[in-house]
């Protein structure tokens, strides 16, 4: 493929940009009375407006132009049809015959996957219909009232966000907690909280080689045998998710309690395989299938929609514009919705996990900035924190905004405070404050003129600062699933144009490996060596301060 800086859409595209780089989205608006209408879609019960984009119809073509020549639809006609397009470790990317409810065949070495993708649904549905109902039993007859998940990354971000966004369609019983961190302190308060008898925990990993994970099931197994006193009851408090069979052996989790899945699913696209079982148990099997169904909607429509009305290459276009033309390295995710608090968190592993590559698929420097720092919060709590930045700082941060228009807390005047916030943070973005519009305001006030003069800058906004729109018609499972898969194509879409495998993660392993020397140096199981002097000072200092016993 021929590098992106020497494609012929890519100078069009910079040349356009060195003519309207100033234009302001006021004019644009004042000019296209028609400009939300046109700079608008919907899919489901997504509705994303893209009018308050610093573009127009000329910036898009030029960007679709550019996906075009990228070979944007070549890729994503090659991820469909399972070709080996994580290069680097010599794998597909199938998360989508996770969600095929087509159940077409899906090819992997001339084998379809779909026959095993609905085997381990079944084996999940099942087992989650047994927790559920009452029919799984611990070791004193009790059913489960608590779930415990122990996983990290992909094994959490996905299953723990998804609980919490459809808490409200949540098992009465059942209690989800979500362990990631190897400080102990939050094995420790999670463990404080639930039962031996009544708890089950779900021991999450890809690898099932993950040091955070492994130590932390490790500690829930010693807990759990030593308050139960029942060694032979860990099989039925102890449930694995893996690709790693031999491994989850080893670690004494009987294989009949695994629930697999493949090394086509990367790990942050894995919510919609075995490591959902937390979702299935929480959720049951009829709101996970809607979940899976709300993503298959959204990978039809990435698949067969043309360029310039394909929400996920929308969004990633226009991405790609903020990033590589203004040179806008960071974006904002602000869900107002509290349900949708762990959405940013779960959005940053899969941006920037997925992009933030400074070589391409061949090896090559990319050349231009790649992934943008993902960030965020929910929205209403944002606006009286970080906003102000987004509003009259220096950065150019395009932000994404996501709300439903129906509330299932029962409250509705709140919903209407929490819309007319969205509403009102967008147009301010868009609009901003000219002076003249600062100064009458003061002058209003019956300020004196030295009092205004000396105001004025304060109060002037910008404005034209870029943000999309996304509202869900509620947040259903079905909704949910497709706003994840619009998310999940948006950054493949990102990743062709920029020529990245976008799923690989080498830049994780470099911190692992030297953590495993260093590990065995605090513990004083090896001489410290080979560190800078800042590093061997601090290994020296805190073996000093504990004793080199790692106590
Ligand atoms: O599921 P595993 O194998 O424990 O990995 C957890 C996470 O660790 C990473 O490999 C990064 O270290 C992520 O890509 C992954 O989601």
């Amino acid at each position: 493929m021929a590098h992106l800086t020497t494609l012929p859409a890519w100078h069009a595209l910079h040349a356009h940009f060195d003519a309207v780089r100033d234009r302001q989205m006021r004019q644009l608006f004042e000019e296209d009375p028609s400009r939300a209408e046109r700079y608008s879609l919907s899919v489901g019960g997504l509705l994303l407006d893209y009018s308050k984009n610093r573009v127009d119809d000329e910036t898009l073509r030029c960007l679709f132009a550019l996906a075009a020549e990228a070979g944007v639809p070549a890729r994503i006609a090659a991820m469909f049809a399972g070709e080996r397009i994580n290069r680097t470790e010599d794998r597909a990317a199938l998360h989508v015959a996770l969600r095929n409810r087509a159940n077409t065949p899906v090819l992997q070495g001339g084998v379809d996957v779909m026959p095993a993708v609905n085997a381990v649904l079944d084996r999940m549905a099942r087992f989650a219909h047994a927790v559920r109902c009452g029919d799984w039993l611990g070791y004193t007859g009790q059913p489960v009232t608590d779930i415990v998940n122990i996983g990290i990354g992909g094994s959490d971000l996905g299953p723990q966000m998804v609980c919490k966004a459809l808490a409200p369609f949540g098992h009465p019983r059942l209690r989800m907690h979500f362990v990631s961190n190897v400080d102990g302190e939050q094995l420790r308060q999670t463990l404080d909280r639930v039962h031996p008898q009544s708890t089950l925990f779900v021991v999450e990993s890809k690898t099932f080689t993950t040091q955070e994970t492994l130590t932390n099931a490790l500690t829930a197994r010693e807990w759990f045998v030593a308050r139960s006193g029942e060694p032979a009851a860990v099989a039925r408090h102890f449930v694995a998710v893996s690709t790693n069979r031999q491994a989850v052996a080893a670690f004494g989790i009987d294989p009949d309690h695994m629930f697999e899945f493949w090394d086509w699913v990367g790990g942050r696209f894995s919510l919609w395989s075995a490591i959902g079982l937390p979702i299935m148990l929480y959720l049951g099997e009829a709101h996970f299938a809607a979940l899976l169904e709300g993503a298959h909607r959204m990978d039809e429509h990435f698949r067969h929609a043309p360029l310039d009305a394909n929400m996920p290459v929308i969004l990633a276009m226009l991405g790609v514009w903020y990033i590589n033309c203004y040179g806008g390295g960071s974006h904002v995710i602000a869900p107002y919705d509290q349900l949708l608090e762990r959405f940013p968190a779960f959005i940053q592993q899969l941006d920037m996990e997925s992009n933030g590559k400074s070589v391409t698929a061949d090896g090559a420097p990319v050349g231009v900035e790649t992934a943008p720092i993902i960030w965020g919060e929910t929205g209403i709590n944002g606006q009286h924190a970080f906003f102000q930045l987004l509003h009259q700082g220096t950065h150019i941060s395009p932000i994404d905004l996501i709300a439903s228009l129906r509330t299932r807390s029962g409250l509705a005047g709140h919903h209407d405070i929490l819309l007319a916030n969205l509403l009102a943070q967008a147009e301010a973005f868009m609009r901003g404050k000219t002076e003249a519009e600062a100064r009458m305001e003061l002058t209003a006030q019956g300020l004196d003129e030295a009092r205004v003069a000396a105001l004025l800058p304060h109060k002037v906004f910008g404005g034209n600062r870029p943000s999309n729109l996304l509202l869900l018609d509620a947040l259903t499972p079905h909704n949910l699933g497709s706003l994840v898969a619009l998310y999940e194509h948006k950054i493949f879409v990102q990743g062709v144009v920029w020529g990245v495998n976008s799923f690989d993660q080498w830049g994780v392993e470099l911190g692992k490996q030297l953590a495993r020397g260093i590990l065995a140096e605090l513990r004083g199981e090896a001489p410290p060596g080979g560190h800078d002097s800042s590093t061997a000072r601090l290994i020296r200092l805190i073996r000093r301060v504990r004793g080199g016993s790692g106590a």
